[in-house]
C-alpha cells in the first residue's frame, strides 16, 4: 500500500509542476478579461441602444362610432326592444356626457319617435330598489347589468357594493377581488353576519355624520365615505337565515335609516306578496318582471293590475307600460321588466351580456388593493377601462337600420353627438374632457400634506383613514394615536392604526424606520 501511495503523491507533484504555471497565466487572462467585459460592455450596450420607444397616443374617445342595431319591439311587453344592445359600450358612450355620478342603466324600450336607453339616479333621483320576478325573468342579471356599469362609472373611492347574495354566489364570479366589492355574502351561513355588518356601517357612518355636523350624506364633503349600494339577491334567504319578523325590523331599520348615510339597497325576490309592508313605503323604484298571478301585481309595483293598465296608456295612446302579470312569460320575457316610479309606468328589457362579456368587463375593474395605493392609480385604471370598451367591436345584425338611440327619459341622440365631440370645451386637455364625461373628477386627497392612502376598504373605511392620518399629526406614537382615536393602544383598534400608518408612512416605529 504504501508504495502506490508514494506513487500516487509523485504523480500528482510532476502533474503540478508540469501543467501549473500554464493553468495560473490563463487564470489570470481570463479574470483581466471578465473585469474588461463587465465594465466595458454594459457601457457600449448603453451608447447604442434603442432609444425607448415613444408610446403611441390613443384615439381620442370621441372618435369612436357605435354601430346600429336593432329596434324591433317584443310584442306583448309595451314598447320593450326585443334584442337591446347586448354590449355595455352603448351605455357608456350614451352617457359619456353626462357629469352627474351614480346613474344605472334600467332597459331599452321605444320612446316617442325612437329608441330609448331608461335610466335612473341613485342620488337626488331614487332611493331604495325593489327588483321582482317569477323565477328565470332575469333579476340577477338585471342587477349585474346595473352593478357593473355603476362600478364602471365611478371609482371605488365613490362607490362601494355590497352583495348578499346565498344562492352559492355563481353570478358574482370574480366581483370577491374587486376593490368596488365591500362584502360578498355568498353562502347561507354568510347572510346573518352580513346583515349586522351593514347595520354596524350604517350606525358608525351616522356617528361619522354627526361628528361632521352633517344632517345627511350628500353634505358630507370630505370625499371619503362613498356611496354603499346593497343588492340582496333573494329576500327569502335572509328569512331563513333570521325569522319573519326579525328579517321586518332589519329591513325597516335599515331602509329608513341608510339613505342619510349614504347606502342604498336594491332587494330582490320572486315576490313581495304576504311579506311585512312597512319597509314598502321606503322604495321608490320597482322593478317588476313577470308575475304568474294577477295578485301578485299590487305588493311588486304598489299598483293593482288596474290601475296599471290605466297608468300604462301614454297621451297618444301607445301601451308603454304592462302589468308583470300580463308579461310575456321567462324565458321568452326574461329581462323584461315594468318600471314603476312615482305615477310613472314603463316596461323595458334590460341590457343582457353573456358571460364573456360580463367578465370582460369585471377583468377590467380594479382589483382590491393588497397594499396601500394611490388613488390617482384607480383613476388612470378607469380612463383606460373606458377607452377599451368605446373601442369594442359590437356584433349586430347587419340589416339593423341605422338608428342611434334617443327618446323619452334620456335624449341619447343628443349625447351621443356630444360625446361625438360637439359642444365640448376646446380648452380642455383629452383627459380632463375624459374625467369630466364620465363624470369622474381627479382628485387627490391629501391631509396635512400627506396624500391619503388607499388600504382596502374592507379593512379600514375610507373616512377612518382620514381621521387617522389627521390625528396622527398631534400624536408622537402609533400607540398614542390609537389611545386618542379608540381609547385603547391594543387590540383591531391598533391594527387599523397600523395598517393605516405604514401605508402612509407615518409614525415609523424605529426599526421600520431605518
Ligand atoms: N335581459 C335579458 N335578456 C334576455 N335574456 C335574459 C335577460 N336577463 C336574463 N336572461 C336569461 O334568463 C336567464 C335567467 O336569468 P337570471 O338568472 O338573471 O334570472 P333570475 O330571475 O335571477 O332567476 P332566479 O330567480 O331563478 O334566481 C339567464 O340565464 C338568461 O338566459
Amino acid at each position: 500500500m504504501g508504495w502506490m501511495y508514494g506513487f500516487l503523491c509523485g504523480a500528482i507533484v510532476l502533474t503540478i509542476l508540469r501543467y501549473g504555471p500554464g493553468l495560473w497565466r490563463d487564470w489570470r487572462a481570463f479574470q483581466a478579461w471578465r473585469l474588461q467585459h463587465e465594465t466595458l460592455v454594459p457601457a457600449v450596450a448603453l451608447a447604442t441602444a434603442a432609444p425607448a420607444p415613444v408610446p403611441t397616443p390613443e384615439p381620442p374617445l370621441t372618435s369612436y362610432e357605435l354601430p346600429a342595431y336593432d329596434p324591433t319591439i317584443l310584442a306583448g311587453a309595451g314598447l320593450a326592444l326585443k334584442n337591446p344592445p347586448s354590449n355595455i359600450a352603448y351605455i357608456v358612450k350614451a352617457k359619456l356626457h353626462d357629469p352627474e355620478p351614480y346613474w344605472f342603466p334600467l332597459g331599452w324600450s321605444y320612446g316617442v319617435t325612437d329608441v330609448a336607453l331608461n335610466s335612473a339616479k341613485f342620488v337626488g333621483d331614487v332611493n331604495h330598489v325593489a327588483l321582482t320576478g317569477f323565477t328565470d325573468s332575469g333579476k340577477d342579471s338585471w342587477a349585474v347589468q346595473a352593478l357593473l356599469y355603476l362600478a364602471l362609472m365611478n371609482t371605488p373611492d365613490k362607490l362601494q357594493l355590497a352583495i348578499v347574495d346565498g344562492k352559492g354566489g355563481l353570478s358574482w364570479l370574480g366581483w370577491g377581488d374587486k376593490a368596488h366589492t365591500w362584502l360578498l355574502a355568498k353562502r347561507i351561513d354568510d347572510i346573518r353576519p352580513a346583515m349586522e355588518k351593514l347595520k354596524q356601517e350604517r350606525e358608525r357612518r351616522i356617528e361619522v355624520l354627526e361628528a361632521a355636523n352633517c344632517e345627511k350624506w350628500e353634505e358630507y364633503d370630505k370625499g371619503d365615505m362613498p356611496l354603499l349600494v346593497v343588492f340582496v339577491s333573494e329576500l327569502m334567504l335572509l328569512q331563513d337565515a333570521t325569522s319573519k319578523t326579525e328579517l321586518a325590523d332589519w329591513l325597516n331599520t335599515e331602509l329608513t335609516s341608510s339613505r342619510a348615510a349614504g347606502i342604498r339597497y336594491i332587494v330582490s325576490g320572486q315576490t313581495f306578496t304576504r311579506m311585512d309592508t312597512r319597509w314598502r313605503s321606503q322604495i321608490s323604484l320597482y322593478i317588476a318582471g313577470y308575475q304568474p298571478r294577477g295578485d301578485a301585481d299590487e305588493p311588486n309595483t304598489t299598483f293593482t293590475t288596474a290601475e296599471l293598465k290605466k297608468l300604462g296608456i301614454r297621451r297618444d295612446g301607445a301601451v308603454i307600460g304592462v302589468p308583470p302579470s300580463e308579461l310575456p312569460v321567462p324565458p321568452d320575457g326574461a329581462g323584461v321588466f315594468t318600471c314603476v316610479q312615482g305615477r310613472m309606468v314603463v316596461t323595458m328589457r334590460a341590457p343582457y351580456y353573456d358571460k364573456a362579456h360580463r367578465q370582460m368587463i369585471l377583468s377590467k375593474l380594479p382589483d382590491k388593493p393588497k397594499k396601500a395605493l394611490h388613488r390617482n392609480a384607480d383613476q388612470a385604471l378607469h380612463d383606460s377601462l373606458l377607452r377599451n370598451l368605446i373601442g369594442l367591436d359590437t356584433t349586430l345584425p347587419s340589416t339593423a337600420s341605422s338608428v342611434l338611440p334617443s327618446g323619452d327619459l334620456l335624449p341619447v341622440r343628443e349625447a351621443a353627438a356630444l360625446s361625438l365631440g360637439k359642444g365640448m370645451e376646446a380648452d380642455l386637455s383629452a383627459s380632463e374632457k375624459r374625467g369630466k364625461m364620465a363624470g369622474f373628477e381627479p382628485h387627490p386627497l391629501t391631509v396635512n400634506g400627506v396624500a391619503l392612502p388607499v388600504v382596502a376598504l374592507d379593512e379600514v373605511p375610507l373616512d377612518e383613514q382620514r381621521r387617522i392620518v389627521e390625528t396622527a399629526a398631534t400624536v408622537s406614537s402609533r400607540g398614542q394615536l390609537c389611545q386618542a382615536l379608540y381609547e385603547t393602544r391594543g387590540g383591531r383598534k391598533y391594527t387599523i392604526v397600523q395598517i393605516v400608518c405604514d401605508a402612509a408612512g407615518l409614525l415609523m416605529p424605529q426599526a421600520k424606520a431605518a
